[in-house]
């Protein structure tokens, strides 16, 4: 288990590019800076190669999108599997029609090392039947394991499958991730920060994405447990302050000392 990729980010600060949502922008760029990397959240399709260039990971994430965004998404995507940059793609609500026709001929066109996404998202790039519900993981009784693996063999890629257990599969080797608290879905956004998490923690890994991936769920999922563990009250608004402030002191014995105590 590799929990000194926390420190490794810490220690090499890497420049994370994002195509982010418009709604929780603000949490995936704080997020990352909170964990210590350094985010960065161009649009203009004029500077995205200079951008990816000093870049050492990027995140696509498909909450917002406008239709004529669509060009310059497709580039950047192209320019980072040139540049052999980590490449994490979230899904938003792909279950939507016009979306799983967007997001697959993407999925066509540029590798994702990366897919990250609640149930209904990966369920829908599986195939597999399942009640969605707009950007909410909705209902199901498919084996969550499966449906991982089998969208990570379709794509060649490392999926992560996250809600109350995050699901982690390469393809070949599977594993979970039963940390976290019910908190993260009362905060839209957290799913996005996993996601923007995941590029930080493959772009510090030496190209070892399912470790990448383990260590990203493991260590977002544990500091919101413990910042929960303080909270008297459900209160959202107070979390995600916690959470920040947490995510940028949290030390890898904490989360060791955490993850053993109930495993
Ligand atoms: N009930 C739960 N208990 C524990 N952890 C949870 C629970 N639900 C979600 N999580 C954690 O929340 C994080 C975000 O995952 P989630 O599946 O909620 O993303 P999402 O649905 O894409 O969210 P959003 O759309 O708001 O960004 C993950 O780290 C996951 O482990
Ligand atoms: C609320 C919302 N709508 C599109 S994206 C988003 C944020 C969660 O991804
Ligand atoms: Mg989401």
């Amino acid at each position: 288990m590799q929990l000194e990729l926390l420190d490794r980010i810490r220690s090499e600060n890497p420049v994370i590019f994002n195509i982010s949502n418009y709604i929780t922008v603000q949490d995936v760029a704080n997020g990352l800076n909170s964990i210590g990397a350094s985010p960065i959240m161009p649009s203009a399709i004029e500077e995205a190669s200079e951008m990816l260039q000093i870049s050492s990971g990027a995140a696509i994430n498909m909450g917002s999108f406008r239709s004529n965004e669509l060009p310059y998404i497709e580039k950047v995507g192209q320019l980072a599997n040139d540049l052999n940059i980590p490449l994490v793609l979230d899904p938003v609500a792909v279950a939507m029609p016009y979306r799983q026709k967007v997001v697959t001929n993407l999925l066509d066109h540029i590798h994702f090392d990366f897919i990250r996404g609640n149930a209904g998202e990966i369920a829908a790039l599986a195939g597999i039947k399942w009640q969605a519900k707009g950007i909410d993981a909705g209902d199901g009784s498919a084996d969550l394991a499966e449906v991982a693996k089998k969208v990570a063999q379709r794509y060649n890629c490392t999926v992560v499958l996250s809600g109350p257990t995050d699901y982690i599969s390469d393809g070949t080797h599977d594993t979970t991730v039963t940390h976290g608290t019910p908190l993260f879905q009362i905060h839209v956004g957290s799913g996005d920060m996993l996601s923007s998490f995941i590029a930080a923690f493959a772009a510090v890994s030496k190209n070892n994405y399912f470790e990448a991936a383990r260590m990203a769920c493991l260590i977002f999922a544990t500091t919101g447990e413990i910042v929960a563990n303080e909270l008297v009250d459900e209160k959202p608004g107070s979390f995600i302050v916690a959470l920040l402030d947490k995510l940028h002191l949290v030390t890898t014995k904490e989360i060791a000392d955490q993850i053993t105590m109930e495993d």
